[in-house]
């Protein structure tokens, strides 16, 4: 099994090249379901869960293939989904990754019938999808789970409703968002999601002939045609992935410029990194925009509260590599987590490194800044091995994360891109993404 391992305590100089968004990237190849034209899909990040989609995608009749894009930390695809008389997801495939669930939408919206294995909990929280399967059944979707499986059907096309999501669910927005592309008459979702991944897959539908409005906003109207077509379209840029090196500089120090990245979809951390005493400037560059970052060593870092939101909140993808930041900060720093109830596992491994904290349900509580010393630590979900790396890089002597299949299903060419900045940091273990 692969690991990382890490000598701490150099700081960061370079470029960096942000790869286009995974959680955006999810939700377009499920949104090829919809058409049997073709769909090219550009600026999808080189990462498992993209590999995973694809295949759920090959297992419900669709043609795709993943090619190589630039500096190969990126790909295209080319998607068309003919038909398919008994789509099902399978368990193998969807265990990998919960995002499998957003194919029971376009699914059930294009040939009326779906079988998708429930994705189960997972490291982070129960993750339930009642949101997705309430709204498709007020719909005209009959949904009954055995052996399990979700099995949906529908007689004739979904019906458009007027809904109001009881809890903001990104993937509930996405999913019903798509159904409701090709549904009868127009359907109003209120306390809709506003993530930018949400506004991503918006602009695709749209591209493929969707009639949808209030994109970016938390009330989405979509008017349902008989039919979407084909269309070519670039995934947006990481916001997640731009945050996390923002974050290793915040907490090893140094002068980056982060390339072909969406400033406006980070606005909350880089509002916090800025209060926390970095200096963060943003411009318009040749290939996009560009944000750069500094913190020189020596440079004081303030200890700031956080809670994670929805949405133009504090992101919980973040979460994790904030509180590894938090931990070089001078003070006390209140982290709330206030999407997942079980994100703070990386919080015991950041203690094996030295880190003065404690946890109590959904809150942590960070006193910086600590020396933080190298040992093994264990990766336990995505976001939680990117801040033992971030924990890594600022450590004395030498860090081994372990476990880093999860890292490897949302970053790409993570090691590399922080070589490039002059980090030591190798992956052993030979195995390929
Ligand atoms: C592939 C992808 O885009 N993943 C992102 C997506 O996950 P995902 O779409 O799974 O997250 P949701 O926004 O749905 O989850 C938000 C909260 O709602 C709850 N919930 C959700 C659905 C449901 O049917 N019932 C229910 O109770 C969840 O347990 C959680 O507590 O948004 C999360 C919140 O920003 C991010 O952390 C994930 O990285
Ligand atoms: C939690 C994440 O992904 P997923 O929803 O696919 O588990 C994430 O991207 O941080």
């Amino acid at each position: 099994m692969d690991r990382l391992v890490i000598q701490g305590g150099h700081p960061l100089r370079g470029r960096i090249r942000v790869s286009g968004a995974k959680n955006a990237a999810l939700p377009c190849l499920a949104a090829a379901l919809l058409t049997p034209d073709p769909v090219l899909l550009s600026n999808l990040p080189a990462v498992a869960d993209i590999r995973t989609m694809v295949k759920v995608l090959q297992a419900l009749g669709t043609e795709a293939s993943l090619e190589p894009e630039g500096e190969g930390f990126e790909l295209t695809a080319r998607l068309a989904c003919a038909g398919s008389e008994d789509p099902k997801a399978p368990y193998d495939l969807v265990k990998t990754m919960r995002a499998s669930i957003l194919v029971l939408g376009p699914l059930l919206a294009r040939f009326g019938k779906a079988t998708v294995s429930l994705p189960g909990g997972c490291a982070i929280g129960a993750r339930p999808v009642n949101l997705h399967l309430e709204a498709l059944e007020r719909m005209g979707a009959q949904i009954e789970i055995s052996h399990g499986y979700i099995h949906a059907a529908v007689k004739g096309p979904l019906q458009a409703i007027d809904h109001a999501f009881e809890k903001v669910s990104v993937g509930a927005t996405e999913n019903i968002l798509m159904a409701a592309a090709l549904a009868k008459g127009t359907t109003v979702l209120r306390n809709a999601a506003m993530e930018p991944e949400i506004g991503d897959l918006a602009q695709l539908l749209v591209k493929m002939g969707a009639q949808i409005e209030g994109i970016g906003t938390g009330t989405l109207t979509i008017t349902g045609v008989a039919k979407l077509h084909g269309c070519e379209h670039a995934v947006i840029a990481d916001r997640i992935e731009a945050g996390t090196y923002l974050c290793a500089v915040a907490a090893a120090c140094g002068d980056v410029v982060l390339d072909r990245c969406e400033p406006g979809h980070l606005r909350a951390l880089l509002d916090l990194l800025e209060r926390a005493g970095c200096l963060v400037t943003e411009r318009e560059g040749q290939d996009g925009r560009q944000l750069r970052i500094q913190r020189e060593p020596g440079q004081k870092l303030r200890s700031k509260d956080v809670t994670t939101l929805p949405f133009p909140g504090f992101p919980t993808d973040l979460q994790a590599q904030v509180m590894a930041v938090m931990t070089q900060a001078c003070g006390i720093s209140v982290i709330n987590e206030g999407i997942f109830e079980n994100r703070f596992q990386h919080a015991m491994e950041l203690e094996r490194l030295g880190a003065n904290l404690r946890t109590d349900g959904h809150r942590a509580i960070v006193a910086g800044p600590a020396d933080l010393t190298g040992c093994t630590v264990m990766a336990t979900d995505l976001r939680a091995s990117a801040a033992l790396v971030i924990a890594g890089l600022v450590a004395k002597g030498e860090t081994i994360v372990d476990r880093i299949y999860h890292l490897d299903r949302g970053y790409a060419g993570l090691e590399k891109k922080l070589q490039g900045v002059g980090a030591r940091i190798e992956r052993v273990g030979g195995g390929k993404v």
